[in-house]
């Protein structure tokens, strides 16, 4: 049983913990599903806003939907493997990025304003790289572990919504290799051009992914195993925070390519792991329609960005307020005195 007070400290602790996951609340949900043909449309005609608010009220625990406290939370990381020149951009950007999160001068900033939601910064022990992965695993056990609780703290109960964002230079070449190793295919079709790489520098990041997960083989065991080797601090520390989420019935909306590549791990160890999850948007990096259908989701919506920090997520956030607000808030047929269908 999760207790936010005694944080795993082990990866093995945290398979203890996905043994034993928290169900959806049938109860809410058959409240919801009693309540929504009562009220004043025809049945069906607010299609996938439906599907929203009872997901919604089933994590929450909650027969009415909320949307009122999302939290957005960028985790911050730096990659070794940036030594291999897998990027466009400097391993700097992490730390000034941060800075700029913290003045509010960031896109996520002004997504967050706009839609309502609190933002939140963590820097996973962003001065220290991980380890290079195409040359050793990136972290080791107690440190995979560290970060994944640390994750874990940035949710409390009583959060509507939690979406995990992320800034980390080279880390959409860690997201390449957990796919990679995670559902096999080429390396090619799971490596894309991140923040924007040439032509030669994509075949290089590629041949780092293939070459990584052969170099890894034999100590992958389980997707955590894959998160230790090939991942970040930032990814553990999402795919912590999305694990706490679910004991903490705090549903969850991903965003790109990386938040899903984090996620990914745990649905690997379970295929139920990602039940309170929903995919904000689907990323422009190609792996991420690939990774998307692999965990049997479909994003609401595809506006060809491909930035991070959670702000795909961020911006679908007023579908799910809507969602909520139509189920609460609508009158019943009975109350408006609307004729209901006649056959
Ligand atoms: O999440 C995505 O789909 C995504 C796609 C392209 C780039 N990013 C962001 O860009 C950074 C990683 O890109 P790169 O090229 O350095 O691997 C990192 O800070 C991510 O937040 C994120
Ligand atoms: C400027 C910049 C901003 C980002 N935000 C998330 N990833 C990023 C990568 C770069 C390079």
């Amino acid at each position: 049983m999760f207790d936010p007070k005694h944080p795993p400290q082990s990866l093995d602790e945290i398979r203890n913990l996905m043994a034993e996951l928290p169900s959806v609340d049938t109860e809410a949900q058959a409240a919801v599903a009693e309540r929504e043909p009562q009220l004043t449309k025809p049945a069906g005609a607010l299609g996938r806003m439906e599907d929203i608010s009872l997901w919604l009220a089933g994590w929450q625990g909650n027969s009415r939907p909320n949307m009122t406290r999302p939290r957005v939370t960028v985790f911050a990381g730096s990659h070794g493997v940036c030594a291999q020149g897998v990027s466009a951009f400097p391993a700097e950007v992490n730390q000034q990025m941060v800075e700029n999160f913290i003045n509010g001068g960031a896109a996520i900033n002004q997504i967050c304003k706009t839609v309502d939601a609190e933002l939140r910064v963590m820097e996973v022990a962003l001065e220290i790289p991980t380890n290079d992965f195409s040359q050793e695993p990136a972290m080791d056990d107690e440190g995979c572990a560290e970060a994944m609780a640390f994750g874990m703290s940035a949710i409390e109960k009583g959060l509507d919504l939690f979406v995990p964002g992320e800034m980390g230079i080279g880390n959409t070449t860690s997201a390449a290799a957990i796919a990679h190793a995670l559902f096999g295919g080429a390396a090619a079709d799971w490596t894309g051009r991140g923040t924007g790489i040439d032509d030669e520098t994509l075949k290089r990041k590629t041949r780092v992914v293939g070459d990584a997960i052969i170099l890894h083989k034999n100590q992958m065991h389980d997707a955590l195993d894959v998160l230790r080797c090939v991942g970040g601090r930032e990814i553990a520390a999402m795919a912590g925070a999305i694990l706490a989420a679910r004991y903490q019935r705090v549903p969850v909306l991903l965003d790109g390519y990386v938040s899903c590549a984090a996620a990914a791990t745990l649905a690997a160890i379970r295929g139920d792991a990602l039940d309170h999850c929903m995919i904000g948007h689907v990323s422009v990096e190609p792996g991420h329609k690939r990774l998307i259908e692999k965990l049997g989701k479909q994003p609401l919506l595809d506006f060809g960005m491909r930035l991070g920090e959670g702000s795909g997520a961020a911006l679908a956030i007023p579908l799910l307020r809507a969602s909520a607000e139509c189920h609460n808030g609508m009158a019943t047929f009975a109350k408006a005195g609307v004729a209901s269908r006649s056959a």
